[in-house]
């Protein structure tokens, strides 16, 4: 029961956006959104799943994600952005917040930077015949990771008498009670668009659990919300059975039946 995180840097960034002169904001945010994409772009190809946490910053659930793939990634982009050094750290741990823990302690000791700025634990490699370290020992075949996607249930009408901004303010107040409400759970929150998040969960999170944060959050904000929650052996698989989920809670109020919170796989 693993959860392996890699969280994505743009290093000495704030130093870096200093030297484009004041009239930098635009670039910086065409700068940001293209590296999500290109991130997104190359995890996801090999199943991970990537959240553009802080803009500058990226988490990404990588289970399966070789050490070597990884390598990979981060040649490929720090070729394409020349100016910019990325970093990448891998952790692990029994719940996302744990990984993400270790992921703070890993990069701090520079003794763990395994390739240029790709920073892991040593013992979680295989050393093969060529005392390379290509791997990290993450092919597990269980479904060790666990993915909620939250939204809100008929955002169209709620939002008929609101303002695009106060849509928005609602949806950030939204976004802080689920994360303060998952975060008790060792689960991360994410922020997708429009009015959807995606939780990634502790493995063990019993369902009974989840429906009563999500009751909690009803009504205490007083917004509907659905959650679809997917399992897989790694995040793609698991984010698609947590849509597949979310879009059977809607099969089933329309066909009159009303559940809030369902499991599929
Ligand atoms: N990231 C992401 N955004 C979505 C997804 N589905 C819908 N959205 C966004 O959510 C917005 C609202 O759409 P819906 O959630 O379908 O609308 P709704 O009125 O809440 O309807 P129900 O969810 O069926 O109750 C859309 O405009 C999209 O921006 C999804 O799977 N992922």
């Amino acid at each position: 029961m693993v959860c392996q995180l890699t969280v994505i840097k743009l290093e000495g960034y704030g130093a870096w956006t200093l030297t484009l002169g004041s009239d930098r904001e635009y670039a910086l945010q065409i700068l940001q959104s293209k590296m999500y994409a290109d991130l997104q772009e190359c995890f996801s190809a090999k199943n991970g799943l990537v959240f553009s946490n802080r803009f500058d910053e990226f988490i990404a659930v990588t289970n399966q994600i070789s050490l070597h793939d990884h390598k990979e990634i981060h040649d490929r982009l720090s070729k394409k952005n020349e100016g910019i050094k990325i970093s990448m750290t891998i952790g692990t741990g029994k719940t996302p917040l744990e990984a993400d823990k270790a992921i703070q302690d890993i990069k701090r000791d520079t003794k763990n930077m395994i390739f240029p700025n790709i920073y892991g634990l040593q013992e979680n490699c295989n050393v093969n015949e060529g005392q390379q370290i290509n791997e990290l020992e993450n092919h597990s075949n269980q479904n060790d990771v666990k993915i909620l996607h939250i939204d809100v249930n008929g955002s169209t009408s709620i939002a008929k008498n609101l303002s695009t901004y106060e849509i928005t303010n609602l949806i950030v107040r939204l976004y802080l009670a689920i994360s303060n409400s998952f975060l008790k759970e060792e689960s991360l929150t994410f922020f997708l668009g429009g009015d959807n998040f995606m939780i990634v969960a502790k493995n063990n999170i019993q369902i009974k659990k989840v429906i009563e944060i999500v009751n909690f959050l009803t009504s205490s904000t007083g917004i509907k919300l659905n959650c679809g929650v997917g399992n897989g052996i790694n995040a793609r698989s698991a984010a698609e059975m947590a849509t597949k989920s979310l879009d059977s809670i809607r099969a089933y109020r329309k066909s009159g039946k009303i559940i809030n919170v369902f499991e599929s796989n």
